[in-house]
C-alpha cells in the first residue's frame, strides 16, 4: 500500500486518483490545512493526521500495510515563506524529518518527494537540466533543497531510497472534471485568469512588463497535473525495482509568457480578459524552462498535455467548481 502524504491537496489528489486507476492501494495522510476532503478519491483510505504529530505518524505506519510513500505535504507560497520562514522550516523541513524517522523505524524505505524548480534559483542556463546549480533564492525553495540534501544523507546512512521530482509550474485538472486546482488563497496565474473569464474578478494584474523576454512578461514552463501523477507512479516503480536515488525535472520544455497565457485563456474560454501591466512581484525569475530528457531516458516519462489542453482541462474544472450557474 502507498501512503500519499498531502493527498488531499491539488497535486496529491491527482496522484491518488491516478494510482487508484492503475490498481494501486492507497492511504491518504493529510491534516487538511490547505487540502480538501472532497478531492480525495472514494476508493482511497483516508487518515486525518498531521506530520507534526509522531502519534499520528505511528498510527499511519502501524495500521496500514505501507510499503512506500509519496510526499506532497508542504506549505508552498513563496511570498509567505519570506514573511514567515519559521512556518516553512517547521512544516516543510522539521515535519518531513518526523515522516522520514517514522518511515525508517517501520522499515519503509522508498519515498517519492515533491521538489521544485525553485531549488535552482535564478537560472544561469536554459533549459534547466538537473545538473544546473541549486541556489534557491527564498525560504520555500531552501526548504525543498534542504530536503533533497537530507534524503541523500539519510540514504547514505540509513538506506533510505528516494526520487526527488522537481516540478516546474503545475497546472490543469483531471480530464473528467471531478478534481482540479483549489488553493485558498489562489496565487497561481492560470486559475486567477480563469476567475476573470468566469466574471469572479474584473481583471488580472500581470506582474512586470520589463523582463528580458519578447513581450516583456515572465516566461514559465507549465506541466499538466496528470502528467505529474504519471511521473510519480513511474518514479515509484523505478525506485522499487532499481533501489537507486534520482533527481528528475518534470517539465514540458516549452516556455509561455504571462501574456501568452492570457491569450490562451481567451482562446479556450472565448471570453475577453482584462488585464493591467503592474510592477514586478519580488523574486520572480524572468524565464524558467525545464529540460526533462532525464525523466524520459530513465523512467520513460513523456508529458502528454500541451498548453491548450492544460488550459482546457483547468477551465472545465474551474467552471464546474467555481462557476455557479455559468
Ligand atoms: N503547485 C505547483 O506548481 C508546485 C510546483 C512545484 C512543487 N510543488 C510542490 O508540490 C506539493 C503539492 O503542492 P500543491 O499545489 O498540491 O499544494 P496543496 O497545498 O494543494 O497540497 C498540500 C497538501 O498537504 C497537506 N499538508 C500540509 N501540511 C501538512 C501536515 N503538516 N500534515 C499533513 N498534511 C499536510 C495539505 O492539507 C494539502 O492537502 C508541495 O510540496 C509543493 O511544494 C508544487
Ligand atoms: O496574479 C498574478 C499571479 C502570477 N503572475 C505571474 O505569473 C507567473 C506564474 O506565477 P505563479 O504564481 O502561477 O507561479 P510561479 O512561477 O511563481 O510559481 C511556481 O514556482 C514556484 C517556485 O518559483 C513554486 O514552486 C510554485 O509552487 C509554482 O507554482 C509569474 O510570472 C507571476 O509573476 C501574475 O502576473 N499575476
Amino acid at each position: 500500500m502507498i501512503a500519499v502524504v498531502g493527498g488531499a491537496g491539488y497535486i496529491g489528489s491527482h496522484a491518488v486518483k491516478y494510482l487508484i486507476e492503475q490498481g494501486e492501494q492507497v492511504v491518504v495522510f493529510d491534516n487538511l490545512c490547505t487540502g480538501h476532503l472532497e478531492l480525495v478519491h472514494k476508493d482511497a483510505q483516508f487518515l486525518d493526521g498531521d506530520l507534526a504529530s509522531l502519534e499520528d505518524l505511528h498510527t499511519l505506519f502501524t495500521q496500514y500495510p505501507i510499503t512506500s510513500v509519496m510526499h506532497f505535504a508542504a506549505y508552498a507560497y513563496v511570498g509567505e515563506s519570506v514573511q514567515d520562514p519559521a512556518k516553512y522550516y517547521h512544516n516543510n523541513l522539521a515535519n518531513t524529518m518526523n515522516l522520514l524517522g517514522v518511515m525508517l523505524t517501520n522499515n519503509v524505505k522508498n519515498i517519492v518527494f515533491s521538489s521544485t524548480c525553485a531549488t535552482y534559483g535564478n537560472p544561469i542556463e536554459l533549459p534547466i537540466t538537473e545538473q544546473h546549480s541549486q541556489n534557491p533564492i527564498n525560504p520555500y525553495g531552501r526548504t525543498k533543497f534542504m530536503m533533497e540534501q537530507l534524503m541523500e544523507d539519510y540514504s547514505t546512512a540509513y538506506g533510505l531510497k528516494y526520487v526527488a521530482l522537481r516540478y516546474f509550474n503545475a497546472a490543469g485538472a483531471d480530464e473528467d472534471g471531478t478534481i482540479g486546482e483549489w488553493h485558498e488563497p489562489e496565487s497561481h496565474l492560470i486559475p486567477l485568469v480563469l476567475n476573470v473569464a468566469l466574471g469572479k474578478s474584473d481583471s488580472i494584474n500581470v506582474f512586470g512588463s520589463d523582463f528580458d523576454t519578447p513581450d516583456g512578461t515572465c516566461i514559465r514552463d507549465y506541466i499538466h497535473v496528470t502528467d505529474l501523477a504519471d511521473a510519480h507512479h513511474k518514479a515509484l516503480q523505478f525506485l522499487i525495482k532499481e533501489q537507486q536515488n534520482l533527481q528528475l525535472n518534470l517539465a514540458n520544455g516549452a516556455g509561455y509568457s504571462n501574456l501568452e497565457i492570457i491569450k490562451m485563456v481567451e482562446q479556450v474560454t472565448k471570453k475577453t480578459i482584462q488585464y493591467q501591466l503592474t510592477d514586478r512581484r519580488s523574486g520572480d525569475p524572468s524565464k524558467l524552462i525545464g529540460c526533462a530528457d532525464k525523466a524520459k531516458d530513465i523512467i520513460n516519462w513523456v508529458p502528454k498535455y500541451n498548453l491548450e489542453q492544460i488550459v482546457e482541462t483547468a477551465w472545465h474544472w474551474h467552471k464546474k467548481k467555481f462557476g455557479g450557474t455559468l
